[in-house]
């Protein structure tokens, strides 16, 4: 497969001016992104999602490590690797207020030297594909935030890049748009054959999305990995374990040391445990915990889990995570 994006080894720190104190926000990041490949770049708040992005983009300069676009190096041939990527920042969207629609489109599009024809054929497809067509002679300052974000998208991708990047492309939006946009994400992915990466916080639009996901921790990648794979080895390590009886004070204790991740929904009529294994042999050591006290187990399920979980899971128990 052909790599589109190459980081390797990038660093960057940032001074702060009033503290004088250097925060370092990304930490000897390195990974790559084949074409046709939808990316999710995840993290917690403060990660160094956004630096990484910027990075790639061309907006900060890494303090060392280099970045190809196409096999091109950013520091060596800015303009031309440049050329080949396109990015909606979060709260920074690319795009003529005063200008409607259609008008931006047409700009943007002739900004890429088509012919008049060419333009009108491609502004056309756009605002069909974004189903724009009832907004498409309204000024952009008068249209929605969500409205604004699909139009951003639908101009960056009329630059025809190799690769797209989207910075929270879902954040603030209602159900009805995020939909729709991840419908197109993915559309564009798929039938363009476009490299995508998109950070989010948004989970049901990464497992929807994404082929691949990288998530950051306090600017180092912990997880880079498939999604799928993602799902399947937290899906076998996920259990729901039903008591006969409720743990003691001091059973719940050794629970909370042994297995941080776990969960006990106490209740008279039917006591919970929640747990998510490292490793699946260390079922046994759940069950002394039960025998010691001689609580009866009633039954053990696998559980479904969402990618948000294994999110939280992979983030809380960082230091603990390991492909299996
Ligand atoms: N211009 C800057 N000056 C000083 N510190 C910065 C600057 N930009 C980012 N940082 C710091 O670098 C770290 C990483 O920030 P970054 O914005 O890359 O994280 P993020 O993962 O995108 O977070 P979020 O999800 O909150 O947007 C944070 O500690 C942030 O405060």
């Amino acid at each position: 497969m052909d790599k589109i994006i190459e980081v390797q080894g990038i660093n960057k720190t940032f001074l702060k001016r009033k503290t004088k104190e250097t925060v370092t926000a990304v930490k000897d990041i390195s990974f790559d992104v084949h074409r046709g490949e939808v990316l999710g770049l995840l993290g917690p708040n403060g990660a160094g999602k956004t630096s990484t992005i910027k990075m790639i983009c061309g907006l900060l300069q890494p303090n060392s490590g280099a970045i190809y676009i196409n096999g091109l190096d950013i520091r060596k041939k800015r303009l031309k690797a440049l050329r080949h990527i396109s990015a909606v920042l979060e709260g920074n969207r690319n795009l003529y207020w005063r200008l409607t629609v259609r008008e931006n489109l047409e700009y943007f599009a002739g900004n890429r030297g088509l012919s008049r024809k060419e333009i009108a054929a491609r502004v056309d497809q756009l605002i069909g594909q974004f189903r724009l067509k009832e907004k498409e002679n309204e000024l952009v300052n008068g249209l929605s935030r969500g409205m604004q974000q699909k139009l951003a998208i639908a101009v960056a991708l009329l630059a025809e890049t190799q690769a797209i990047l989207l910075d929270e492309p879902t954040l603030g939006l209602d159900v009805e748009i995020s939909y729709e946009l991840r419908e197109i994400i993915k559309t564009v992915a798929k039938e363009e054959q476009r490299t995508i990466i998109i950070s989010s916080h948004d989970m049901p639009v990464v497992q929807e999305l994404c082929d691949r996901t990288i998530i950051i921790n306090k600017g180092t990648v912990v997880v880079d990995e498939k999604v799928e794979n993602l799902l399947k080895l937290f899906e076998t390590r996920a259990y729901s374990i039903k008591l006969c009886s409720e743990l003691s004070p001091s059973q719940q204790k050794k629970l909370d040391v042994s297995f941080p991740l776990s969960t006990y929904k106490g209740s008279f009529r039917q006591p919970v445990v929640e747990v998510n294994l490292e490793r699946s042999e260390d079922i046994y050591d759940l069950f002394d915990i039960f025998k010691a006290e001689g609580t009866v187990v009633e039954s053990i399920d696998r559980t479904s889990i969402d990618f948000e979980q294994v999110f939280m899971e992979i983030v809380k128990g960082e230091n603990n995570y390991a492909m299996a």
